[in-house]
C-alpha cells in the first residue's frame, strides 16, 4: 500500500479500486462521485495528482510533489461542505477540462504553461465557495460583495484564496517558475476563472460564435491561434464549457449533480425567504419544477454553448454533443403533471422560464 500511496498521493483502504477509478482520467464521464468515494472524500486531491502526473507536469516545472500534495490538500480544505459547490464539482471541472484540452483539434496548440495554467484554474475555480449566488451576496450587503465592489464577487474571491494558499514555501508548487512564466500563469488564470461568471456568458458565447465563423485551421484540420486574445478566449471558453457539463454526462451521474444543485439553490431561496428578500428564480422548494428548469437551462445557456464549441474542435465534441440531446430529450419526455390534477381534459404547462427570467437570473 505504501508505493499506492505515493502513486494515488492520498491514503485510502481502497487503492486498487481507485486506481481502477482513475485509470479512465481521460474519459469523459469518469464518475467523480466514484472517486469521492475511493478517496476517503478527497476527490479533487486525487484527481488533480493523477492529471500532473499524466502530464508530467512536475518533471517539466521541477514541482516537488509533496509540495504539490500539500498544495492540493490545503486547497480541498478550503472548499466549503456546500451541497453542490465543494470540492467533487472542483475535481469534476478540472477532470473535464483535462479532457476537453485533448481535444485533436487544440492538438499542439497550447504551450506545456498553458496546459497547467488550465488545470490549475479549473481546480481552484470555485475555492471557498459559499454555496449562494454574487447575486444573494450583493442583496444582503455582504463583506465579500462590499470588498469587490459587485463585480463578480464569488470569481474574485476563488481568485484571491487559490494565490495566497501559495504564499507559502512549503505549498509553493510554482516555486520553481521563471518570473516571466509565473506572470504568464497568473494572468491567465485569473482570465479564465474571472469567465466563470456566468453575467459574462453571452459575452463569451457571441465571441466564441465570431471566431467560429472565422475559424482558421492548419492542413490537418488544427485550430490556428495567433493572438493572446483568441488564445485566452478558447481556454475562457473551455473552462466555462467544463464548469457547465453536468447535463453532458452519462444521465445518472448528470442526476446526481442536479439533486446537488437543487439543494443549494433551495437552501438560499429559504435563507432570501427568512430574510424576507424576492425568492430568486426556480430557488422556491416548494414551487420548483426540476425538470423545467434543466429543460430552460439546457435550451437558453448549455446547449448554444456546447452547440458553438462543437462546431470549434468538429468533429470531437460530437459524442458529448449528442449526450446532451438525449439528456434534454429525456427530460422533455419526463416533464411531471402540473401537480397530479389535469385541468379539464388537458396537461397545461406554464411557458418555460422565458429569456426574462434568465435574463433576470443576471446571466
Ligand atoms: C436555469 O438553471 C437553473 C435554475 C435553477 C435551478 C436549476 C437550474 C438548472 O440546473 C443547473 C444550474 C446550474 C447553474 N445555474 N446558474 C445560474 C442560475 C440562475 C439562473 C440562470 C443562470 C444560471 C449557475 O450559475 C450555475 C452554473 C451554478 C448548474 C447546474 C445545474 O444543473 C446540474
Ligand atoms: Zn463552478
Amino acid at each position: 500500500n505504501l508505493l499506492k500511496v505515493s502513486e494515488l498521493g492520498i491514503e485510502t483502504q481502497y487503492p486498487q479500486e481507485l486506481v481502477d477509478v482513475l485509470s479512465r482520467i481521460n474519459d469523459w464521464g469518469l464518475d467523480t462521485f466514484k472517486v469521492e468515494e475511493l478517496s476517503d472524500q478527497r476527490p479533487l486531491t486525487a484527481i488533480t495528482y493523477r492529471i500532473f502526473q499524466e502530464r508530467d507536469l512536475c518533471r517539466i516545472y521541477s514541482i516537488d510533489q509533496s509540495t504539490l500534495l500539500k498544495y492540493l490538500l490545503m486547497l480541498e480544505d478550503h472548499y466549503q461542505q456546500v451541497p453542490y459547490h465543494n470540492k467533487a464539482h472542483g475535481a469534476d471541472v478540472c477532470q473535464s477540462m483535462h479532457v476537453l484540452l485533448n481535444a485533436s483539434a487544440l492538438d499542439g496548440v497550447f504551450t506545456d504553461l498553458e496546459v497547467m495554467s488550465a488545470i490549475f484554474a479549473s481546480a481552484v475555480h470555485d475555492v471557498d465557495h459559499p454555496g449562494v449566488t454574487n447575486q444573494f451576496l450583493i442583496n444582503t450587503n455582504s463583506d465579500l460583495a462590499i470588498m469587490y465592489n459587485d463585480e463578480s464577487v464569488l470569481e474574485n474571491h476563488h481568485l484571491a484564496v487559490a494565490f495566497k494558499l501559495l504564499q507559502s514555501q512549503e505549498r509553493n508548487i510554482f516555486a520553481n517558475l521563471t518570473t516571466k512564466q509565473m506572470k504568464t500563469l497568473r494572468k491567465m488564470v485569473i482570465d479564465m476563472v474571472l469567465a466563470t461568471d456566468m453575467s459574462k456568458h453571452m459575452q463569451l458565447l457571441a465571441d466564441l460564435k465570431t471566431m467560429v465563423e472565422s475559424k482558421k485551421v492548419t492542413g490537418n484540420n488544427i485550430i490556428m491561434l495567433e493572438t493572446y486574445d483568441d488564445r485566452i478566449q478558447v481556454l475562457q471558453n473551455m473552462i466555462h464549457c467544463a464548469d457547465l457539463s453536468n447535463p453532458t454526462k452519462p444521465l445518472d451521474i448528470y442526476m446526481r449533480w442536479i439533486d446537488r444543485i437543487m439543494e443549494e439553490f433551495w437552501r438560499q431561496g429559504d435563507k432570501e425567504r427568512d430574510l424576507r428578500l424576492e425568492i430568486s428564480p426556480m430557488c422556491d422548494r416548494r414551487v420548483a419544477s426540476v425538470e423545467k428548469s434543466q429543460i430552460g437551462f439546457i435550451e437558453f445557456i448549455v446547449h448554444p454553448l456546447w452547440e458553438t464549441w462543437a462546431d470549434l474542435v468538429y468533429p470531437d465534441a460530437n459524442n458529448i454533443l449528442e449526450t446532451l440531446e438525449q439528456n434534454r430529450d429525456w427530460y422533455q419526455s419526463h416533464i411531471e403533471p402540473e401537480n397530479g390534477a389535469f385541468s379539464s381534459g388537458s396537461i397545461t404547462h406554464d411557458p418555460l422560464p422565458n429569456t426574462d427570467t434568465i435574463q433576470a437570473a443576471n446571466i
